[in-house]
């Protein structure tokens, strides 16, 4: 086994409000010992003085290969942004294109500290290959929407992807099952993939009340709003769950999702850029649900840097209560690390730093004008880092940034593949 030791570190393990100066020792893909010195021969010291190292932040919601579609709609309303240029160029993708689409996320996501994330697309294949390649941590899922008549071959690609793919990458990949959302899955399949999810102890990962118009179209169809409307086929008690957005939640919505397994990914600036609102998460929080952040694809969020989104997220609370001490530092920085990991259902693995987790971690070289000085290290990374200040990723103990340079994506190849592929895309639509 490899010893790797992060030595000198300001340590944030995000277990307790209080960091410490220390050294960090990575026996193959554990935490072994976390402690003010360490003194043991290891195989390469990484040298931390004047760095912050914390767990990796964890993306809860993303669908990696809209990388692809960064800026090219930008500025419409969520419906007419998915249903005339996002459904119309995913259609053209090729299973190459979702391979080089998935890397271009990960390139961004190590290079902006996150070791995590939750995906949601098609073509899961390609993006399990990418990811056995790169070393992130992921949770997959085939997105499952039955508008048309092949609902059966998406779910049969749906449970190969479960199959095939739950527990490699060296227990880098988990998976879970993705009915999209209450307006493109109808009752009778929903039922069936919440009872599939039941009998074969599967997680769940959807959307949920994204938009006003989906509350009305929900209101409209069944009479009920799209919290009520998987409450009723049992979707909370029957499975882990994790949910996308729930935005537009009201009180009794949140009494629904009360003592869920799994719970609520944020996503603030997917939100602010689609004008969808803003999820009443302290709500959530306060009735004992697990809020993590995630970023949605870039093709709505535009850029996959979590601290932007951690930003974002303590922003919004605190101008929608009228109050600055919503959400503080800490708080909004274990939501994107603890938080995402238990929706992830890997909160056992990660997400903090403690001895016997594996090792997924970051460090911020806080050298920098805009991270001096420090008076409080939470607030620095809350509210003046960003993801470009990440200059070392680990994951399983595997170094996959270091010195902001990516050691397992060739990125002048990334990028030529990149041009030509995102181009013959969107040509026309
Ligand atoms: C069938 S794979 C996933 C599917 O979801 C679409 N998508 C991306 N972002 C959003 C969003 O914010 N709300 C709803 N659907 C979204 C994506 O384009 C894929 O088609
Ligand atoms: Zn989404």
């Amino acid at each position: 086994m490899m010893k790797k030791l992060i030595k000198g570190a300001t340590i944030l393990t995000m277990t307790s409000n209080e960091p410490f100066v220390g050294d960090i020792l990575i026996d193959g893909d554990l935490i072994s010992d976390i402690q003010t010195v360490i003194t043991t021969e290891v195989d390469e010291v990484i040298f931390a003085e004047g760095k912050a190292a914390l767990p990796g932040l964890i993306n809860a919601h993303q669908h990696t290969p809209m990388s692809l579609l960064r800026g090219f709609s930008d500025d419409l309303k969520l419906m007419d942004w998915l249903n005339k240029k996002m459904l119309p160029a995913e259609a053209r993708m090729t299973p190459e294109d979702i391979y080089w689409g998935a890397k271009l996320a990960m390139a961004e996501m190590i290079k902006s500290g996150t070791t995590a994330f939750a995906d949601m697309y098609i073509h899961m294949n390609e993006i399990a290959a990418a990811i056995e390649e790169v070393g992130m941590r992921a949770s997959l899922t085939r997105g499952l929407v039955f508008l048309e008549n092949d609902g059966g071959r998406r779910m049969s690609e749906a449970l190969d992807l479960i199959h095939r793919w739950s527990g490699k990458a060296e227990g880098l990949i988990t998976t879970m099952i993705g009915p999209h959302s209450p307006y493109t899955v109808p009752p009778q399949p929903f039922t069936e993939i919440i009872a599939l999810a039941e009998q074969e102890n599967i997680a769940i990962h959807t959307h949920l009340a994204e938009t006003k118009e989906e509350v009305s179209k929900i209101r409209e169809k069944y009479n009920q709003t799209p919290t009520e409307y998987l409450y009723h086929l049992g979707m909370f008690e029957k499975a882990h769950v994790l949910l996308a957005h729930s935005v537009h939640v009201n009180r009794r919505d949140i009494g629904y999702l009360k003592g869920m397994r799994g719970g609520v990914s944020h996503n603030p600036v997917s939100n602010l850029k689609l004008g969808c609102g803003i999820a009443p998460i302290m709500e959530m929080i306060e009735q004992g649900i697990t809020v993590g952040i995630g970023t949605d694809g870039a093709g709505s969020a535009a850029t996959l840097d979590m601290f932007a989104e951690i930003r974002a997220a303590t922003w919004l609370q605190k101008l929608d209560y009228g109050d600055p001490t919503k959400l503080p530092a800490f708080d909004v920085l274990r939501m994107a690390t603890v938080g995402s990991a238990q929706l992830l259902n890997i909160g056992h693995e990660v997400g903090t730093l403690e001895i016997g987790k594996k090792a997924d971690m970051i460090l911020i070289d806080l050298r920098k004008p805009h991270l001096q000085p420090i008076h409080n290290i939470h607030s620095l990374l809350a509210y003046c880092a960003n993801g470009s200040d990440v200059d070392t990723t680990i994951v399983n103990g595997k170094v996959l940034m270091k010195d902001r340079q990516l050691l397992t994506i060739d990125e002048d190849e990334l990028f030529k593949q990149v041009t030509i592929r995102s181009k013959r895309i969107v040509d026309g639509i």
